[in-house]
């Protein structure tokens, strides 16, 4: 009974996150700076400014969390917000995150969130950092990291979950996963996206001495796309959007892995009426091996958490509707809309997986 009132509170907390907040006002629209013409309403909360510009159907979100953007639990919770907000605007297609703070991109986890604090604020405090992964690296929008400050271990977490990043050439803006010399461990889906941006060894090197970047080496390193001067970054943010918005559909919604394997013969792309079909079932036509990639995403501990043990495509397939699995989610795209179904059960899932987990001391 407990237990079924827990996975209630915690589905219904991942249905509407912003009931886990505090003292925080949403929703506000007010014109955006200089501007007034179509679409240039700016909205947000109190730790979290949108610019939308309809036109472009771009926003730059600017997170504002003075004096160095710390990951506190209502920044993450209003971060989730924004983003499902402007996800569920079809008017938008792209999101250039950045940082209204000078000199820092963001701080990375609160840690007045994390110390001293009961187990269970910090599960609390930890699933909603999860859930903005997710948000993030699952995101239908293109999203592009303009990095204009120092970006260390959850900040660099964010940039990892963009699709580009732009990091400012400053010697002080260093980027990375530092968090291991904070005795904190970096968790599986957090390594392996380190690996899939820098490679193994970098990353094996990289997470155990919990380096920090500058600018040249991040590039080097592959960690960030460009380095420009810091006047630059946001028009070169721009710039980037652009051309990751001039891809046609269906490419443009199934950055990833699509764009490292050979397009579709088109009748994979249309159906026998010469209808188009949508994109994440003319992915799995192309490449049914995304199922397989779909479910390697599920995190191995919420997948125990239903399972007992680690998942495997059989013991999943025990579990999860046929739909879900007949529908691929591609790695950092946009094969689940906000209104699927499976999505929905995705959330449903989480819940019941975080309600199953153990507390972490
Ligand atoms: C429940 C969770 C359980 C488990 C998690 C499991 C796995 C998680 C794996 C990885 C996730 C990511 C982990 C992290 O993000 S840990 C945080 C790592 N962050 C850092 O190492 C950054 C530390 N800060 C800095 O390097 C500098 O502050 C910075 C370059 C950002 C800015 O420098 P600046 O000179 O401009 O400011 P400061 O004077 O240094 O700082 C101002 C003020 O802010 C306080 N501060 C700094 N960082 C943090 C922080 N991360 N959380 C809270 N507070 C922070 C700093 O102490 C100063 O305070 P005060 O002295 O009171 O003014």
């Amino acid at each position: 009974m407990a237990l079924a009132s827990g996975v209630r509170f915690a589905e219904r907390a991942l249905l509407r996150p912003w009931a886990l907040l505090r003292g925080t006002t949403l929703g506000r629209t007010e014109p955006a700076a200089g501007g007034g013409g179509d679409g240039a309403r700016r909205f947000g909360s109190q730790r979290v400014l949108v610019e939308p510009d309809a036109a472009s159907g771009v926003a730059v979100m600017k997170l504002r969390n003075p004096p160095i953007n710390a990951l506190s639990l209502e920044l993450l919770t209003e971060l989730v917000i924004s983003l499902e907000k402007l996800e569920n605007d079809k008017t938008f297609r792209g999101v250039i995150l950045t940082s209204d703070c000078p000199r820092v991109f963001c701080a990375g986890l609160d840690l007045t969130e994390i110390c001293g604090r009961n187990p269970a604020h910090c599960a609390e405090y930890w699933k909603a950092m999860q859930e903005l992964w997710l948000r993030t690296y699952l995101s239908s929008l293109v999203l592009v990291a303009a990095i204009n400050g120092a970006c260390p271990a959850g900040g660099c977490i964010i940039a990892l979950s963009c699709d580009c990043r732009v990091l400012a050439d400053n010697p002080k803006y260093r980027i990375g996963l530092n968090e291991t010399l904070l005795g904190i461990i970096a968790p599986f889906w957090l390594k392996d996206t380190y690996v899939n941006t820098i490679g193994h060894r970098a990353s094996e090197q990289a997470l155990q001495l919990g380096s920090l970047f500058p600018p040249a080496e991040a590039l080097q390193v592959g960690l960030v796309d460009q380095v420009v001067p810091e006047d630059q970054v946001q028009s070169t943010a721009l710039s980037e959007m652009a051309r990751w918005l001039a891809v046609p559909e269906p490419g443009s919604s199934q950055v990833g892995p699509i764009f490292f394997r050979s397009r579709a013969p088109a009748d994979q792309e249309h159906d026998a009426k010469g209808h188009r079909r949508p994109p994440a079932e003319a992915a799995r036509r192309r490449h049914p091996e995304l199922c397989q990639l779909r479910l390697q995403r599920l995190h191995p501990e919420v997948a125990a958490g239903v399972l007992g043990e680690a998942p495997t495509e059989e013991r999943l397939r025990a579990v999860l509707p046929a739909r879900v699995l007949a529908k691929p989610i591609l790695v950092g795209t946009v094969a689940l809309e906000d209104s699927s179904p499976v999505f929905a059960h995705l959330k449903l899932l989480r819940a019941l997986c975080f309600a199953h987990l153990p507390r972490r001391p």
